[in-house]
């Protein structure tokens, strides 16, 4: 029997009061994964990704993390289960160097990177271990989230659209970073509009519209279908 996906959605609504922003959504993850989540704005992503996380509570359905379903476990313990939040802010700590703002955030399993794995990774962050949080470009701010993250050895890692308003050269960095966290074995969902970066880094995609789930595609055919993809958003 194949084995459990890491995360899977059956049926998930989600509503902001009267209003219903995800219509019945079944997703999976498998352990390994990197998985995308592509649609209009408004499409429902960044609902889903918080629903995920346990950041949007006004939900039902399904929502299982290894096997256990989630959707009503409060944040703080889906992020010692091993789901990892990287902040869409950055969340960046400006009155913290660099290392204090790795070092904050308390590990959760032995899958977490230690500080010298996360500045190999890093190598820009190693060279600004003792600068300021205020003194950091928008992409190094973006690798600090990233590696924040890695270091508290969350075993499956969401990201809101982890490469807007960054400038190419970034971008290709963060892309580099992505698929390092695959080849050690993590698991990655993220927010991607960025449609060609999208199929340099993801195994799958979710394309979402109005709420709802509309296509499930493999890099293959998403990386085929680029330029109609791309109309539909809009791009
Ligand atoms: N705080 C909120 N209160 C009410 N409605 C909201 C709220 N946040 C989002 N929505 C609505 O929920 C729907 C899904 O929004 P969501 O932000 O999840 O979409 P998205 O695909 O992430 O788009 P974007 O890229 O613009 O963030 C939209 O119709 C949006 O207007």
């Amino acid at each position: 029997m194949p084995e459990a996906p890491m995360l899977e959605i059956r049926g998930l609504d989600a509503f902001y009061g009267e209003a219903q922003a995800l219509r019945g959504v079944d997703l999976t993850v498998a352990e390994g994964e990197v998985v995308t989540l592509v649609g209009r704005n408004g499409a429902g992503k960044t609902t889903l990704l918080r629903s995920v996380m346990g950041l949007h509570r006004q939900v039902t359905g399904e929502l299982l993390f290894e096997g256990r379903d989630i959707v009503r476990t409060p944040a703080h313990k889906r992020a010692r289960a091993g789901l990892g939040w990287v902040q869409d802010d950055r969340g960046v700590y400006a009155s913290l160097t660099v290392e204090e703002n790795l070092l904050l955030p308390p590990v959760v399993s032995d899958r977490a990177w230690a500080l010298d794995k996360v500045y190999e990774a890093f190598p820009v962050l190693a060279d600004r271990r003792r600068a300021g949080g205020t003194t950091l470009s928008g992409g190094e701010q973006q690798m600090l989230a990233i590696a924040r993250v890695l270091r508290t050895g969350a075993r499956m890692l969401l990201l809101d659209e982890p490469t807007e308003g960054l400038a190419p050269v970034i971008v290709r960095q963060i892309g580099d970073i992505i698929r390092q966290v695959k080849e050690s074995g993590g698991t990655v969902l993220l927010i991607e509009q960025n449609v060609k970066f999208a199929a340099t880094v993801a195994d799958r995609h979710y394309l979402l519209a109005q709420g709802s789930v509309v296509e499930s595609l493999d890099n293959a055919e998403f990386s085929a279908r680029q330029a109609e993809l791309l109309q539909h958003l809009g791009m």
